[in-house]
């Protein structure tokens, strides 16, 4: 049998390998020693750096986690950004001049999205007259088919899309005649060409798959990479990967705007939107656009009304996106998981919250997996004024549909049927403009029958499902929080978040049996 040598056996390969040289001279013996104290000052050092790692795991499972979930455009970022306000105002102020960048992106690709329905109207132009040709244009929606069967065909019965706003009309219609429009369309044509350049500004040259919509998207801590090195205006923590934080700023935020490196490419939009400021309201204005717009033939974003409505003010040379409207309305896709951290003082106790902001189309929902099994909490974000409206990166499904189908995942999800659980209703002002308008709800979900085209309704109609989908869900007997929202709107909301951060907390403390 083989004999193990015992390490502190005279014949043990190590220890004759490190043994000093009985002929070490003084001054060797010296090196030597100073190297040995040199690798035991690191050995210590990195044993701290550990102990420091276990010490901050150890703290951060204290930490409230609450992931920000829901399909793209829901809302999400924007309550995100309510967070940040209301937790760390001095850090959305630090950013104001990087939202520059998105709120002229939004304003270009709107500008972009009329000239293109523009010119496929013109693409077939017979030269009659704007008004009656469009108004002879309507869209015969009750012709919509029934949608091919939903996850949710028992709960809801939705129409397939409409044709896009940027389908051209068919041969057969006349277009538009458009007095102007065109000196307009030649006269823009150089500034909606440098949307791309802005994209891969913002996205830092990312492209995504996946999202079906020719946006850009962007990576948590972008708003730094628009900012221009040196000039260091947010104070980060970050946890997985490059995530960010939303602490103090580290310069009162007027001298940190003055202090900004300018972009060339940046300052090359906002000249060109300066020189170009009167033809795009023009455009916006133009009765064409109008026309179209009111006929649906134009279906812009929500955002981009309340930019263009407001082009003079931001193409002014001197324009700073304000910290509240502006930015809790520019518009960009987040692109896998954006974690942000606050510090949340409540009733005199200290707790970081780490809010989880996911990317909401579907080629980004694989991303949030890894992020339920120590969350705490979940606030579900659902546009319900989507009703007319289809998934860019699905066009036949209907995007109540599709909201409904991912709540119905989440809650029957096992990591997450111990989180708890709050539904944000969202964009109630949008709906409520919506049937104002006269939209009517039963032309796209037909199981809304002859209800009452009315918000009260329609609201009651959308809860009903979601409840629904919890109740069948529900093995675990949780509550369900719901609120109607409209997360624009900062007094509304932050008064919410206030009773969400309550409820999550009490939640959280029950379940750590600190109570
Ligand atoms: N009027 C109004 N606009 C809203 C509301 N909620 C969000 N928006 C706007 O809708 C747009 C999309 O909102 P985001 O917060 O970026 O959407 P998201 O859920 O983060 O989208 P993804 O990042 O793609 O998943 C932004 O321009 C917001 O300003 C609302 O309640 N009312
Ligand atoms: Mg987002």
């Amino acid at each position: 049998m083989m004999r193990t040598p015992s390490i502190r056996s005279q014949d043990d390969p190590l220890s004759i390998a490190i043994r000093p040289p009985a002929s070490e001279s003084d001054v060797d013996r010296q090196s030597r020693l100073q190297q040995e104290a040199e690798a035991r000052r690191i050995s210590e050092q990195i044993d701290e750096e550990l102990r420091v790692e276990r010490e901050k795991l150890r703290k951060s499972r204290s930490d409230v986690k609450l992931l920000l979930l829901g399909q793209a455009e829901s809302g999400k970022s924007t309550l995100q950004k309510q967070f940040q306000l209301m937790y760390s105002p001095a850090s959305l102020e630090g950013e104001r001049m990087s939202w520059r960048t998105v709120v002229y992106y939004n304003a270009v690709c709107s500008i972009k999205k009329i000239l293109a329905t523009l010119e496929a109207w013109d693409d077939i132009d017979d030269g009659s007259d704007s008004q009656s040709t469009i108004e002879r244009q309507e869209l015969n929606q009750d012709d919509f088919p029934l949608a091919p069967a939903s996850l949710l065909g028992s709960h809801i019965g939705v129409a397939i899309s409409p044709s896009s706003p940027l389908d051209p009309p068919s041969p057969s219609a006349p277009s538009p005649t458009k007095s102007g429009v065109s000196d307009l369309r030649r006269r823009l044509v150089s500034l909606v060409n440098i949307e791309p350049q802005l994209a891969d500004r913002l996205s830092g040259g990312v492209s995504v798959s996946g999202s079906g919509k020719g946006e850009v998207y962007v990576r948590t801590g972008w708003q730094a990479r628009t900012i221009q090195k040196g000039h260091k205006l947010i104070g980060r923590r970050s946890k997985r990967g490059e995530a960010e934080s939303s602490e103090l700023t580290t310069e009162r935020p007027g001298t940190a705007l003055s202090t900004l490196d300018s972009d060339s490419l940046v300052e090359d939009v906002a000249t060109m939107l300066y020189q170009s400021r009167e033809d795009i309201k023009s455009l916006w204005e133009h009765p064409v656009v109008r026309a179209l717009i009111s006929k649906r033939k134009l279906k812009l974003d929500e955002w981009s009304e309340f930019f263009l409505n407001d082009i003079a003010r931001i193409a002014a040379r001197d324009y700073v996106p304000s910290t509240v409207d502006d930015i809790l309305h520019a518009r960009i896709q987040t692109m896998g998981v954006a974690e942000h951290i606050f510090d949340v003082d409540i009733h005199g106790k200290i707790v970081a919250w780490h809010l989880f902001d996911v990317g909401g189309a579907r080629g980004q929902r694989h991303s949030w997996v890894p992020y339920f099994d120590d969350a705490n909490a979940i606030i579900f974000v659902s546009p319900i004024s989507a009703f007319d409206q289809y998934l860019e990166e699905d066009p036949r499904t209907n995007r109540i549909d599709d909201s409904l189908q991912l709540f119905t995942q989440i809650c029957s999800n096992q990591l997450l049927k111990k989180v708890h659980l709050v539904l944000f209703l969202n964009k109630t002002d949008i709906l409520r403009k919506k049937l104002e308008q006269g939209l009517r709800v039963s032309k796209y979900i037909l199981s809304y029958g002859d209800r009452p085209n009315e918000y009260d309704s329609v609201v009651q109609y959308f809860r009903v499902h979601f409840l629904q989908v919890h109740r069948r869900n529900n093995e675990n007997r949780r509550v369900l929080y719901t609120h109607l929202t409209n997360v624009t709107d900062t007094k509304a909301t932050q008064s919410i978040i206030g009773n969400v951060r309550d409820s999550i907390f009490r939640g959280y403390l029950q379940s750590a049996a600190l109570v």
